[in-house]
C-alpha cells in the first residue's frame, strides 16, 4: 500500500480507501511481559513516532520551559521578589484558547479512530459527541451540586490525565526503564504531580485563590486553610520527592540509558520550574508547550495524512495540517465559552473580573477534559500505551 500525501474530499477528509489505514491496531510491539516499546508509528516506512514525538513534543518544550525558568531564575537572582504584569499572568491561558491548549483537545473526534487504524467515520464521530455530552453534562452538573469535590476531581483528573501524556511521549522515545509495573505508575504520578501538586509547595496563596476562584463561580468558597499549612506543604512535598527520586532510581536499575536520562532531566527542569515560577503562568505555559504539544505529536503520529505531511514537508506542515482537523471544534468550544460568559455576566475589565473569567475557562476546561481523558485512555487501550500494558499483560 502507498503512504497517502494528504487526502482532502469528503467529511472525514478521505476521498478513497487507501488512507494508509490498517484495521489493526498498531505502533507498539510488546518485546517483554510487559513492555510496550514504540517501534514506529503503524510500521510506517520511514516517520517513526519518535522523530515526531522530539521535533514537536520535546524541543519546542524544553526551550519554552527551560527558557521561562532559567528567566525567572536570573530575575530572583536580582530581585528580591519578581512579580508578573497582570497581561502576562493571564496571557499563556489566554493564548491556550486558540494555540495548541484547547485544540489539541478538538481531535477527539478524529483520534480514537485513527489510533486503533481505522478511518474516522459517522459512527465514531456520533459515539465521540454522545460520550462528550454524557460525560460533559454530567461533570457540569457535578460543579453545581458539589463544587469543592468538583474542583477535587478536577486536579485528581488532571493529575492522572498529564502523566498519562508523558509517559506516552517516554514510549514514543523509545523508554526502556518504563517496562516495570512499579516505574510505570510512579512515572505517571511524578509526571501528572509536577504541574498538580508543586506549585502548591512554593506558591500556596495563589493555588488557592485559583481553586477558591473556581467555587466561587458557584457561590461556594473554599476554606481549606489547611491545605496551604507549612506543616502539610512540607509533608507533600517530602512526600513526593521521595515518590520522584525513588521512581528515578527505580527506573535507572531497569535501563539507565538515553531516555531516562531525558526522563530524569525533564523531571528536575519541571521541578524547579514549578516550584519557581507562578502557578498561573506556569500552568499556561506548560498546558501549551508541553502537554499538548505532546498530544499533537500523537495525533500528527497517528494520522497517515499528518504523517506523510511531517515526513515529506517538515513539522509546520504537519502541525498545520492536525491545526486543520481541531480547527472547526475549536471555534465551536470558544464560542460557548464565550456564550457561557455573556449569560453568566462575566467580564474582563478589572483584576477581579480577569480571576473569575480564567476561573470560568478553567471550569469549561475541566468538563471537557472528563470526556477527552475517557478518549486518551480509549487510545492508550488502543495503543497498548499509558497503563494499558499492566492491565492487558497480568
Ligand atoms: C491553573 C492552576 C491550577 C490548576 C490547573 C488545572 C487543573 C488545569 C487543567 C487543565 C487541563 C486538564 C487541560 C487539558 O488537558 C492549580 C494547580 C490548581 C493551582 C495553580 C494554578
Ligand atoms: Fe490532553
Amino acid at each position: 500500500m502507498n503512504e497517502p500525501t494528504g487526502h482532502e474530499g469528503d467529511s472525514t477528509g478521505y476521498e478513497d480507501n487507501s488512507a494508509g489505514y490498517e484495521d489493526e491496531p498498531a505502533g507498539y510491539a510488546a518485546d517483554g511481559p510487559t513492555s510496550t516499546r514504540l517501534v514506529g508509528a503503524r510500521r510506517d516506512r520511514g516517520t517513526s513516532v519518535g522523530s515526531v514525538m522530539r521535533a514537536v513534543g520535546v524541543r519546542p518544550a524544553w526551550l519554552v520551559v527551560g527558557g521561562v525558568a532559567l528567566a525567572w531564575g536570573v530575575a530572583a537572582a536580582f530581585t528580591a521578589s519578581p512579580t508578573l504584569p497582570t497581561w502576562l499572568r493571564y496571557g499563556p491561558l489566554a493564548v491556550s484558547l486558540a494555540l495548541f491548549g484547547l485544540p489539541h483537545g478538538a481531535v477527539d473526534h478524529l483520534a480514537p479512530a485513527r489510533a486503533a487504524g481505522h478511518r474516522p467515520t459517522v459512527t465514531w464521530l456520533l459515539a465521540v459527541g454522545v460520550l462528550y455530552l454524557v460525560l460533559g453534562s454530567a461533570y457540569g452538573f457535578l460543579w453545581w451540586l458539589l463544587p469543592v469535590a468538583s474542583a477535587a476531581l478536577f486536579v485528581a483528573l488532571t493529575w492522572f490525565h498529564w502523566g498519562q501524556g508523558d509517559v506516552y511521549a517516554l514510549d514514543a522515545l523509545g523508554a526502556r526503564h518504563l517496562d516495570g509495573r512499579g516505574v510505570r505508575v510512579g512515572t505517571l504520578l511524578v509526571r501528572g504531580g509536577l504541574p498538580m501538586l508543586v506549585p502548591l509547595l512554593g506558591h500556596p496563596k495563589e493555588y488557592r485563590a485559583v481553586v477558591g476562584a473556581w467555587v466561587a463561580l458557584f457561590g461556594s468558597e473554599f476554606d481549606a486553610a489547611w491545605i496551604a499549612s507549612p506543616t502539610v506543604r512540607i509533608a507533600l512535598g517530602g512526600g513526593f520527592a521521595l515518590l520522584t527520586i525513588g521512581t528515578l532510581l527505580a527506573g535507572r536499575r531497569r535501563d539507565g540509558g538515553r531516555v531516562w536520562l531525558l526522563d530524569a532531566g525533564e523531571t528536575v527542569l519541571l521541578w524547579g520550574y514549578f516550584l519557581l515560577v507562578p502557578p498561573l503562568f506556569a500552568i499556561g505555559v506548560y498546558f501549551c508547550v508541553w502537554h499538548s504539544l505532546r498530544h499533537i505529536a500523537r495525533l500528527i503520529a497517528v494520522d497517515p495524512a499528518s504523517r506523510a505531511a511531517f515526513r515529506e514537508r517538515g513539522t509546520v506542515p504537519a502541525l498545520l495540517r492536525t491545526g486543520r482537523d481541531a480547527l472547526p471544534l475549536t471555534v465551536v468550544s470558544v464560542l460557548l465559552l464565550v456564550g457561557i460568559a455573556v449569560v453568566g455576566d462575566v467580564a474582563v475589565g478589572t483584576q477581579a473580573d480577569l480571576q473569575a473569567a480564567a476561573a470560568l475557562y478553567l471550569v469549561f476546561i475541566s468538563v471537557l477534559t472528563l470526556p477527552h481523558v475517557a478518549i486518551v485512555t480509549w487510545m492508550d487501550r488502543a495503543e497498548n500505551a499509558g497503563l494499558a500494558p499492566l492491565v492487558s499483560k497480568q
